[in-house]
């Protein structure tokens, strides 16, 4: 069955909806990838409640990066595919050496490749702010008329025993069944409890990302040696990454910009603290900018939980989405993708197995989207070892052919499409203990698990990763 075999009528705000499944699903996260299933799963008609930890949507946060393939969907919702692009940040990401000398600049690998003239959004930035993304996403939500349930925190998932519903218990002792319960709650979600198989804990890294945001307004003249940092009116989009002695740092500026500092779990530090750690031999405009920085700096520990096969419960009514399932670093630039493309997957493997193969269609989903996502957050440490451990001499030769590749495999994928084509073999092959050959990964490429100690110990001993040699990753 492909994906336009069913009846499809157009509903509230011009949003073309599938025939009614009769599947009902609670969401539990309206997050990134919690507010993309609830109108995916509305779009496929399925029926569809989210609960949400917090009393109302957060206003603050930082940027996430965002790719065609995140977004290959946001066309099909007339409201965000007239609002979802006036709100990204369409400015290159700029590379510099540590000591602020300019190596590369470069807009996004899919800009004006075909992947991007598809997608229906026209220019396809990278970057938006999580308060930006939530706002329209939760504006398109409100036009549907999906509900969203605010202070609901979930403790507990379950499932009846033989092929029944599913629930999600909140902390004020209420329970909530649907036919199929999506976790999307995060990396602390409690449906670890429920999965199968052993979750392996989260990890510190043992590296750390320390941020700040705070208003131009709020920041001192800092004389016309830093000017280059806030270009023309001062409130243009910028985007630089300062590279090359064991650590990176980002500078973004934007006019549209609303950081927390505050919301932090870690320790804060002073602009000192960071310096002392930095040493003080990086661009002096960038260090004079550290040190004028008004307010704290937030110490994150980028924490990393390795690789899990399995994200559904036993049954398959209790699903796991995002960081539930799976956990990225900063540096593979996807937490927020892939918790998109899963919720894109989803939706579309219940649709495709209908309200009798619920349990089924979870399992299927998993098995389309666990090595692609595992190859993905790999990345992460392959991209580090580019920002931090590069030899900047040599980046500076290399100009413009040093930049972070991701590859068009990455970009140019569309999980909804690749559901509705793959479901059903996926599933003869789980129900026969076969194994079912993904083709989401580089074209080429031989799948390999891995650990977060054995990326570690590469790096420490200095050795190159095989990752991106291992099948195509190029980006034309
Ligand atoms: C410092 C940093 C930088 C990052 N940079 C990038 C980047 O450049 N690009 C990128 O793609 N990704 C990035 N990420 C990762 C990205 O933000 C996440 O991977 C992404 O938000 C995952 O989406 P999610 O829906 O799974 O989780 P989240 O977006 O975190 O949403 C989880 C939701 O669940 C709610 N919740 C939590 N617990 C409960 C509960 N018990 N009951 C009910 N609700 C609950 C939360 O309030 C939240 O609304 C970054 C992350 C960090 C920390």
């Amino acid at each position: 069955m492909g994906l336009h075999d069913a009846g499809v009528t157009v509903g509230r705000n011009g949003v073309e909806r599938y025939a009614p499944t009769r599947i009902n699903v609670v969401i539990c996260g309206a997050g990134v990838g919690g507010l993309l299933a609830a109108l995916e799963c509305y779009r496929k008609g399925h029926s569809v409640t989210v609960l949400e930890r917090e009393p109302r949507m957060s206003i603050v946060g930082d940027v996430v990066g965002l790719n065609p393939a995140a977004l290959s969907t946001i066309q099909k919702y007339p409201y965000l595919k007239e609002n979802m692009p006036l709100k990204f940040h369409d400015c290159p990401i700029s590379y510099y050496s540590y000591h602020g000398e300019f190596i590369t600049s470069a807009m996004p690998e899919w800009r004006g490749s075909d992947v991007e003239a598809n997608s229906g959004l026209g220019i396809v930035g990278q970057i938006i702010t999580r308060p930006n993304h939530a706002e329209v996403m939760l504006a398109q939500i409100r036009q549907l008329g999906i509900p969203i349930v605010w202070g609901k925190k979930v403790v507990k998932y379950g499932e009846a025993p033989k092929d029944g519903p599913a629930f999600a218990e909140t902390e004020d002792g209420e329970r909530f069944e649907a036919d199929v319960i999506i976790a999307a709650d995060g990396i602390h979600s409690a449906s670890r409890e429920i999965v199968k198989g052993n979750v392996p804990p989260v990890q510190r890294t043992g590296y750390y990302a320390a941020r700040t945001g705070f208003s131009r307004s709020d920041l001192p003249d800092l004389g016309p040696k830093c000017h280059h940092l806030f270009p023309g009116d001062g409130e243009a989009d910028i985007n630089r990454v300062y590279i090359g002695k064991s650590s990176h740092h980002v500078v973004s500026t934007s006019k549209d910009y609303k950081e927390d500092p505050s919301e932090g779990t870690s320790t804060n530090l002073t602009p000192e603290d960071v310096i002392a750690v930095m040493g003080d031999d990086w661009d002096p405009a960038v260090l004079k900018l550290i040190r004028h920085s008004p307010g704290s700096i937030v110490n994150w520990s980028l924490n990393f939980r390795n690789p899990h096969r399995h994200w559904t419960s036993p049954g398959g009514r209790v699903v796991q989405l995002g960081d539930a399932a799976h956990t990225f670093l900063p540096t593979s630039g996807n937490g927020a993708v892939q918790a998109m493309e899963d919720a894109i997957s989803i939706a579309e493997c219940l649709r495709q197995g209908g309200k009798e193969n619920v349990g089924w269609s979870t399992q299927v989903h998993n098995v389309l989207r666990y090595q692609r996502v595992t190859t993905i957050q790999r990345t992460a440490f392959v991209n580090q070892d580019d920002l931090d451990g590069v030899d900047v001499k040599e980046a500076l030769r290399r100009g413009p052919e040093f930049k972070v590749r991701w590859g068009r495999w990455m970009w140019s994928h569309l999980p909804e499409e690749y559901a509705a084509d793959h479901y059903w073999d996926a599933l003869t092959a789980i129900q026969t203990g076969k194994t079912f050959e993904n083709t989401n990964l580089p074209p080429g490429h031989v799948f390999e698990d891995f650990t977060m100690e054995q990326e570690l110990k590469r790096q420490k001993l200095k050795i190159p990763s095989g990752l991106k040699k291992n099948g195509d990753w190029t980006i034309a």
